[in-house]
């Protein structure tokens, strides 16, 4: 059986005040355990007080990035010892926002994946086509890239801590999400994939979730998908209401 999660990235937004209040909220609307495993990633700044705030909850807070170095000469860099003693297993990888900001390549990905996994971290790492890739119907070549790159020399052994997130470049901020059966059929295709190259079982009990453009009024129809575990929700997940709208839509 594979884990149902559904996961709000906060992004760069909400100063501690913001986040505390966010989290009042979140606290507020979580009258009954969600059938979803719920995490949220603030900024570096806020996991801390986000972890002590939702200490007894079950929600899970993850980090948004991490350097791929254990320590050292890295000014502005955060490690995965710093985050875990902070509470934070998880982190967010691959993101487009890091991947065309940040110039994040598939070959340092590959190193911050080992870096955190090799540090008992569970990583939700993203990939995804840009409008480009999709019109030149290449979106499912770049996407075996993508996994290739940094994901498809790890031992099996390590698939247990590893989350995907498919992201299509264009569905993200634009409101323009990707169809129900657009996700299922790059979903199928990543979980092909999975099969093909890592093994039946990790395709079987890897969770993939939808990111772009989730939102309550859409989060239903996508996770009725078979293919489609859960999502990565950006914008919705900074109002705790829409957020947990969309954590009970499976
Ligand atoms: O990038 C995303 C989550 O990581 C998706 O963002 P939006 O939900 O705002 O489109």
């Amino acid at each position: 059986m594979r884990d149902k999660i559904v996961a709000g990235n906060w992004k760069m937004n909400n100063d501690l005040a913001e986040t505390e209040e966010l989290l009042g909220k979140l606290k507020m609307q979580m009258v009954k355990e969600p059938e979803a495993t719920v995490m949220v990633a603030p900024s570096f700044t806020n996991l801390y007080p986000t972890f002590q705030a939702l200490k007894g909850t079950s929600v899970i807070v993850a980090a948004q990035n991490m350097h791929e170095s254990e320590n050292g000469a890295f000014t502005g860099e955060i490690s995965a010892s710093m985050l875990k003693s902070v509470g934070v297993n998880t982190v967010i990888l691959g993101h487009s926002e890091r991947r065309a900001y940040f110039h994040e390549t598939g070959e340092l990905l590959a190193k911050k994946v080992k870096t955190a996994i090799d540090n008992g971290m569970t990583v939700i790492f993203c990939f995804g086509e840009e409008l480009e890739d999709r019109k030149n119907d290449k979106h499912f070549d770049l996407v075996e890239q993508q996994l290739k790159e940094a994901l498809f020399n790890l031992p099996q052994s390590s698939w247990k801590n590893i989350i995907l997130a498919y992201e299509p470049v264009w569905a993200i901020g634009t409101g323009e999400t990707a169809s129900p059966e657009q996700a299922q059929e790059m979903h199928k295709h990543i979980r092909n994939l999975l099969n093909k190259n890592v093994g039946k079982e990790v395709a079987e009990n890897t969770s993939i979730l939808y990111g772009g453009s989730v939102k309550p009024n859409n989060a239903k129809e996508i996770f009725a998908k078979e293919d489609v575990d859960g999502g990565l929700i950006g914008g919705a997940s900074l109002n705790a209401v829409d957020f947990m709208a969309i954590v009970n839509s499976f």
